[in-house]
């Protein structure tokens, strides 16, 4: 359900939040700004990038202020995620003049046409697909490939590593197995928009599944039995970090920068970082970053024992894959051995942590408190 939202969102960016593309009014007797502000509107059809849902909750508050004057809708409910943040937006503007929210819309496209377009960032990848698998010199390459979306983890990218890691596990050909972000970002963690498509089931149906989900994507990390790198190539969030406790060598970008703000977004603990956090760096600098959301940099969480080796940002790529190049032509099967040796007395262990993380966080994904910091986060009124 909620990969619907996110294709959705990823095929028709411009209708997520109702953006009002279809709505022209023809009035014969309209003034110059009407004029102006029915082009704008034309103009936002023709744009080729996604302004992103800030600037689109802005437009829709401008275009509803226009047309309608101040907000006259009732509040939708606290579930209702999308109509919530237009909500907001709109009685946000509160009694704005509409000839002013007309203008302030025209001025807001302008901003948006074409020719600063150009001048803007790159949004998407040639041929994007959102998780990139390659395999070459016995290096099984799974990249994250949501750049714009600061590789932000979609339901669908979780299932499609999960069914990476058990092609790879079993394959013969594949000596060691790498996990890495294209762009300036390793991940940004769970993709926030994961939860706000509700099914039939409702909040409790999506707070489930997830749960499963969660469950089976960890486990997944935990039973993987041949090397697994982390090749951190900028800022790690949320699940994305708290993974790293179950691969076997984490090489980071002093770029890279470490941040679990479970706390702020109303959650807990996941990935087995409630065990194996404070097994690597001790309680209390496990508190700090579990409980408090201390965000550390890469040197620090290489100090804290998370990170096995940092290196420039301007040779990473080169220094790292030249290393795992080296790597993947040691004999598999001792690698594969000693893997198990190290890890296979944890194994019970981590899988009950897991369980119990995951039945944790399906109580915290229908808490008020997490509700509100994803509502804040989809409306853009407040950023980590
Ligand atoms: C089923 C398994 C569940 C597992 C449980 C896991 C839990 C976690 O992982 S908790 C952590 C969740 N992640 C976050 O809270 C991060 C949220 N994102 C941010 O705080 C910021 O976006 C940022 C600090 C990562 C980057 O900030 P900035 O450089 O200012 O870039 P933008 O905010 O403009 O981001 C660009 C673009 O990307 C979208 N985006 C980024 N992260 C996420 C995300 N985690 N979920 C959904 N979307 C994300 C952001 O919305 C922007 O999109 P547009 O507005 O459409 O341009």
């Amino acid at each position: 359900m909620a990969a619907r939202l996110v294709r959705r969102w990823c095929l028709s960016p411009l209708q997520v939040v109702g953006f009002p593309v279809v709505q022209l009014h023809t009035s014969r007797t309209m003034r110059a700004s009407q004029k102006d502000f029915e082009n704008a509107m034309n103009q936002v059809k023709l744009l080729k990038k996604d302004p992103g849902n800030e600037v689109k909750l802005k437009l829709y508050a401008l275009y509803k202020q226009a047309t309608e004057g101040p907000c006259n809708m009732p509040k939708p409910g606290m579930l209702d995620f999308i109509n919530k943040a237009k909500w907001d937006a709109w009685n946000a503007i509160g009694s704005l003049p509409k000839e002013t929210a007309r203008k302030n819309y025209v001025d807001l496209v302008s901003s948006l046409s074409p020719s600063s377009e150009s001048s803007g960032r790159v949004d998407k990848e040639p041929g994007s697909e959102s998780v990139v698998i390659t395999s070459e010199d016995g290096i099984t390459k799974i990249m994250l490939n949501r750049p714009a979306q600061k590789n932000a983890i979609t339901i669908q990218m979780y299932q499609e590593i999960l069914s990476a890691l058990e092609a790879t596990s079993k394959d013969d050909n594949s000596v060691i197995t790498v996990l890495t972000g294209n762009g300036d970002y390793y991940s940004s963690g769970n993709d926030l928009t994961n939860f706000t498509n509700l099914p039939p089931g409702g909040i409790e149906e999506v707070a489930k599944t997830g749960s499963i989900l969660l469950r089976d994507f960890v486990d997944c990390f935990i039973d993987f039995p041949k090397p697994l790198i982390a090749v951190v190539n900028g800022p790690a969030v949320g699940i994305a970090v708290t993974l790293l406790g179950l691969f076997d060598a984490v090489y980071a970008s002093d770029r890279a920068t470490f941040h679990t703000p479970f706390t702020q977004l109303g959650q807990t603990a996941e990935g087995c970082s409630s065990y194996t956090f404070p097994k690597i760096m001790g309680p209390a600098k496990a508190i700090e970053m579990l409980i408090f959301g201390k965000k550390l940099t890469a040197h620090e969480a290489c100090a804290q024992g998370l990170v096995t080796e940092v290196f420039p940002d301007s040779t990473f790529q080169k220094e790292v894959w030249a290393r795992l190049k080296a790597y993947a032509k040691l004999p598999p099967n001792a690698m594969r051995i000693s893997k198990e040796l190290i890890r296979h007395n944890e194994k019970e262990k981590l899988h009950a942590v897991n369980a119990e993380e995951s039945t944790a966080l399906q109580g915290r994904w229908l808490s008020e408190e997490c509700m509100n910091a994803i509502i804040n986060f989809l409306s853009r009124k407040s950023k980590l």
